[in-house]
């Protein structure tokens, strides 16, 4: 119990941290922040600290699985700059803690368990309520993970587009050419059965009328109330998830600003008490829920202390 946290950077936290664990983990995680059991799962809407003068927030991200031992928070910073640092426009950091004595067990990389969870959840998003095996356009460039995870489960074909041309290119490059670059969202998103948007856009930039009727949208980006992603009439004509009701109705501009009613989240679908409409278009709203942290940092620390054990 006594001593310093381990610190867990991110070249560990890469090596640690496998999808085949996580999946299941986020889902089960999911369903139990669905059922409200705060036995389970306690957490609270996340506090978001607006940096003005930097264009950007401060997010302070607890979590509490009480059945499970695990008590987590992650501090993140997002920015909607676009400048030359060469640091990641969203930097996170995540700490867990024993809940028995409040010490803190680990501190460890946050960038690598956000990317890597979040784009699971896009993917599980996917498998739960996508019609079959998409062929898919993917919106920006920096998915790479969400490439690798629906590459790897569900689509044939990847278009991919960026505002940065380059950014594009060299994203499309880094994927060996199982990927294509596309000058315009349109071209992209025309036709594709699942579409991932994960942007710094504060404007609509993917429009209802290039979504094919029964597609599905995992939205990643504008976790902010006057942020946007997506247009009105998409929000009016998909049968809308997210991944907390609560975070939806305070962070998410698309849902707020468009009106549209948020039927169910993705946790209920996979619990089974809500339906997932795969004949309909879909979109899941998807905001980062401190739990997925939760879950992800446990597996990292469980197999940190296996492999330092074993030395
Ligand atoms: N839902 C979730 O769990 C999470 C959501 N996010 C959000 O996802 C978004 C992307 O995050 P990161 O991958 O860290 O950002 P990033 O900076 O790595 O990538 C964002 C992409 O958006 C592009 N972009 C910037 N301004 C744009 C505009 N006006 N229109 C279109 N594209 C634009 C950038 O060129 C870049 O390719 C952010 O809004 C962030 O807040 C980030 C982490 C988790
Ligand atoms: O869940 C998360 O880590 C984030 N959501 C929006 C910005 C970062």
């Amino acid at each position: 119990m006594d001593g310093p946290p381990a610190v867990i950077w991110r070249e560990e936290v890469e090596r640690l941290l496998r999808y085949e664990d996580l999946v299941p983990r986020l889902e089960q995680a999911l369903g139990l922040f669905s059922r409200r059991d705060a036995a389970a799962v306690l957490q609270p809407v996340r506090t978001a600290v607006p940096l003005s003068k930097h264009g950007g927030f401060f997010l302070l991200m607890p979590a509490y699985m009480e059945q499970d031992g695990v008590l987590c928070t992650k501090l993140v910073c997002a920015y909607k700059r676009e400048d030359e640092s060469s640091l990641p426009a969203t930097q996170a950091t995540v700490m867990l803690l024993d809940p028995l004595y409040g010490n803190v067990k680990a501190v460890m990389d946050g960038e690598v368990i956000t990317a890597m969870r979040t784009a699971a959840v896009s993917a599980i998003s996917a498998k739960a309520v996508c019609p079959a095996a998409p062929d898919a356009g993917t919106a920006p460039p920096q998915c790479i993970v969400v490439f690798n995870l629906f590459n790897v489960r569900l689509l044939l074909q990847v278009r991919v587009w960026s505002h940065s041309k380059e950014r594009a290119e060299s994203f499309v490059a880094s994927l060996g050419g199982a990927a294509s670059a596309c000058v315009l969202v349109e071209a992209a998103v025309s036709g594709a059965d699942a579409i991932v948007t994960a942007t710094r856009s504060t404007e609509p930039l993917l429009l209802g009328r290039w979504v094919k009727p029964g597609a599905h949208v995992a939205a990643v980006g504008a976790c902010r109330p006057d942020w946007r992603e997506l247009d009105d009439r998409l929000m009016e004509e998909a049968v809308v998830y997210a991944d907390s009701r609560e975070a939806a109705m305070v962070e998410s501009g698309d849902i707020i600003l468009s009106g549209a009613e948020v039927f169910a989240e993705l946790g209920e679908v996979l619990n089974g008490t809500k339906p997932a409409h795969r004949d309909k278009t879909t979109v899941f709203k998807s905001l980062g829920l401190a739990v997925e942290d939760a879950v992800s940092a446990k597996l990292v620390f469980d197999q940190w202390e296996d492999r330092t054990s074993s030395v």
